[in-house]
């Protein structure tokens, strides 16, 4: 008999007994394994974090109590225990279970991220609101090592450290971030494991915290005093005692006999404590242990080998990108490359490995990253920012205050710009072409395909000042490529097809599309141009006020939010020109978030393929034109305009 299937709340697990919790933690990785080797996932955190969530949720009166997952990429498991094991299968699908926590999917999930490095500022807020509401929950922060590496799980250590209200922040090192993880944090906290002095005194204040049955406070203070002891001279957790936490561990996150007492004893202590808990990423599934790196989110696989379950038709975005930027680099010294511990993800793996010092892992700092490359640009260097478009909204400030405003030439490869799939909301490209575009100096590009790709790369690299780049995530189209990269025009857009009754003004990816989308309307007697505009930032006001001129409508297509983005451009540009008489309709990501679901499916849904703008233009050509007498005409009824998102003049 299946003992997860008698579990469909916390409450239910309450009565497994304690030793049966290891054949429960059993069948929980056989579930995530299926699952994931069928739909895809974030396998390699989830199955080092079976037992601490357990055992989290086997102490704590969730959901009174709560638990914030830091990224929250890694609460299958959790998901598991608070009745979504029969939704489990729809996990990261449309319409299914989110790959991470949501208060809207259930009133276990306490906070909604996807971002690394927000749980302890999160859950720190949860402690204050149960102190200003006067309530009695526990408030549980589980981060990774990873995510300690973010300046703001720091910021949150120091504010909660600061103030000493009763929170437990439960450190889950399995000494890898999606990587091996980096930089001195990172360092810090191996030491803390592998210092054999302090392995054997942990040992035994470890055991102490253990055998203490209902510790109370002074008891505590022996334990405290015993651990200070035990710390000697390599003081061990000093970096967070010195941030106001009271420290204890490490202690093995696999191991109920230590994870329970341990658990239940920091539970009861005052102030702010940090339990640090040694995991490992893959446990319980060979290939995850030996490739932790693939498995960290990787693509359905064959269970029994671990195998990919598919080959890519043809070679990603990012592939054409990285290797451009390698090329480059070979000629160009001034070259150094910036990730945020996502080297495997951008594709910076093959710069790594022919420039090993010219590449920069920052950890998952993007703020610091933007910044340090600031920093390298006065000094003549060529630095290359690569990071995902979600990510590089945490460097928002960073982008305008440290590197616009001074026009340092520091290149933005902007990855999974636009819809990114199965992750969802919390990580789809949808806001880059608008939080970019109008901070001045700022260059602002997109291509159509990947030979268009390489010539942007040559053309970031040549210009002097700031400027962006943003790729898809996923296979390219297969086009041919030139043999040698060539600087494009900045603020150029192609003229890819001309009409006279429609134009198309598309950017990145949907300006194919909009080509197939032209040449049905066309052979349908709806005579159609399109404009590839290359550019959202300096937009080219030539080309598309000259094509404005010989149409009556215009359309414009991108895959990112409409707001402020490139139609907002293209409409801004119209609007400068004073061309009022042509009927336009934007067509991109509207105003809310955007679900999880394949990428075809979501273009499908926002009317971003070429079915869907053919029928958008067809709506819009049947729809009677609108005339300037008929809008300001005195007195004259307004409801025959167009609505939402079509501004007739
Ligand atoms: C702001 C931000 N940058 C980058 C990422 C990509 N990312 C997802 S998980 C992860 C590693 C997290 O490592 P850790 O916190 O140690 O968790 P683990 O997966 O090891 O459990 C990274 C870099 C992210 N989610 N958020
Ligand atoms: C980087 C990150 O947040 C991952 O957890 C995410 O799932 C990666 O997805 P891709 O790298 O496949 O886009
Ligand atoms: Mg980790």
């Amino acid at each position: 008999m299946s003992i997860l299937k008698t579990i469909q709340s916390p409450a239910d697990l309450k009565r497994v007994l304690p030793s049966q919790l290891p054949e429960l933690c059993e069948e929980i990785r056989e579930q995530i394994i299926g699952t994931v080797s069928s739909v895809g996932g974030h396998l390699a955190s989830n199955l080092g974090v079976v037992e601490l969530t357990v055992a989290l949720h086997y102490l704590l009166k969730t959901p009174a109590d709560k638990i914030v997952w830091d990224t929250s990429n890694q609460a299958y498991t959790h998901k598991l225990l608070t009745g979504r094991r029969e939704q489990f299968h729809t996990l990261r699908q449309y319409g299914g279970l989110s790959g991470f926590c949501k208060r809207e999917e259930s009133e276990y999930d306490s906070f909604n991220a996807g971002h690394a490095g927000t749980g302890v500022s999160a859950a720190f807020g949860l402690v204050e609101a149960r102190e200003q509401l006067k309530q009695k929950n526990k408030v549980v922060c589980v981060v990774g090592d990873g995510a300690m590496t973010a300046g703001m799980t720091l910021e949150g250590l120091h504010h909660a450290g600061g103030l000493g209200k009763d929170f437990l922040v439960v450190l889950n090192d399995n000494q890898m971030s999606i990587s091996k993880n980096v930089g001195a944090i990172s360092a810090y906290l191996s030491r803390t494991i592998s210092g054999e002095f302090y392995g054997k005194m942990r040992e035994e204040t470890g055991q102490l915290l253990r055998k203490i049955p209902h510790i109370g406070e002074d008891m505590q203070k022996l334990a405290r005093r015993a651990e200070e002891l035990a710390k000697g001279a390599i003081l061990p957790g000093l970096l967070f005692e010195e941030l106001g936490f009271q420290y204890y561990g490490p202690i093995d996150g696999h191991n109920f006999e230590h994870l329970l007492p341990t658990l239940e004893n920091v539970l009861k202590m005052k102030g702010p404590v940090l339990l640090h808990v040694i995991t490992k990423k893959g446990l319980g599934y060979e290939p995850a242990i030996n490739n932790p790196v693939w498995f960290h989110a990787c693509p359905p696989f064959v269970r029994e080998t671990g195998a990919p379950a598919k080959k890519a038709a043809r070679p990603s975005y990012t592939q054409f990108a990285m290797d451009s930027l390698v090329k480059l680099a070979r000629e160009d010294q001034r070259i150094v490359a910036i990730t945020a511990a996502m080297c495997e993800g951008t594709g910076l793996t093959g710069f790594e490995k022919e420039f090993p010092d010219r590449l920069y892992d920052v950890g998952i700092a993007e703020q610091h990253a933007v910044t340090f490359a600031a920093g390298l640009a006065t000094q003549g260097l060529k630095p290359v920012v690569v990071m995902y478009s979600t990510f590089l909204q945490r460097a928002y400030d960073q982008v305008v205050h440290d590197v616009a405003t001074q026009n340092l030439p520091v290149v933005f490869c902007i990855d999974r710009g636009g819809l990114v799939a199965e992750d969802g909301t919390t990580h789809h490209g949808a806001f880059d072409y608008a939080y970019l575009r109008h901070a001045p100096n700022m260059v602002v590009m997109a291509p159509k395909d990947e030979n268009e790709l390489q010539h942007m790369m040559k053309t970031c690299i040549q210009h002097d000042g700031p400027v962006s780049i943003r790729y898809p995530r996923g296979v390219s189209l297969g086009v041919s490529m030139d043999a040698v990269p060539a600087a494009l025009p900045i603020g150029k857009g192609e003229l890819m097809k001309d009409g006279s009754d429609v134009a198309i003004m598309a950017i990145g990816v949907s300006v194919w599309q909009a080509m197939q989308a032209a040449e049905r309307l066309t052979k349908e007697g709806i005579s159609t141009a399109v404009v590839n505009a290359r550019f959202v930032k300096p937009i080219d006001q030539d080309l598309i006020v000259d094509v404005a001129k010989r149409v009556r409508y215009v359309v414009t297509v991108e895959e990112g939010c409409k707001m402020g983005g490139f139609g907002s451009a293209v409409l801004e540009a119209l609007s400068d020109a004073r061309i009022t008489d042509v009927t336009t309709k934007m067509l991109g990501l509207p105003d809310w978030y955007i679900e999880q679901g394949p990428q075809d499916l979501l273009r499908e849904r926002y009317g971003l393929t070429a079915e869907g703008i053919y029928q958008s233009v067809k709506e819009l050509v049947g729809k009677a034109p609108v005339t300037k007498q008929d809008r300001f005409a005195v007195g004259a009824s307004l409801d025959h305009l167009p609505h939402g998102d079509e501004q007739g003049s």
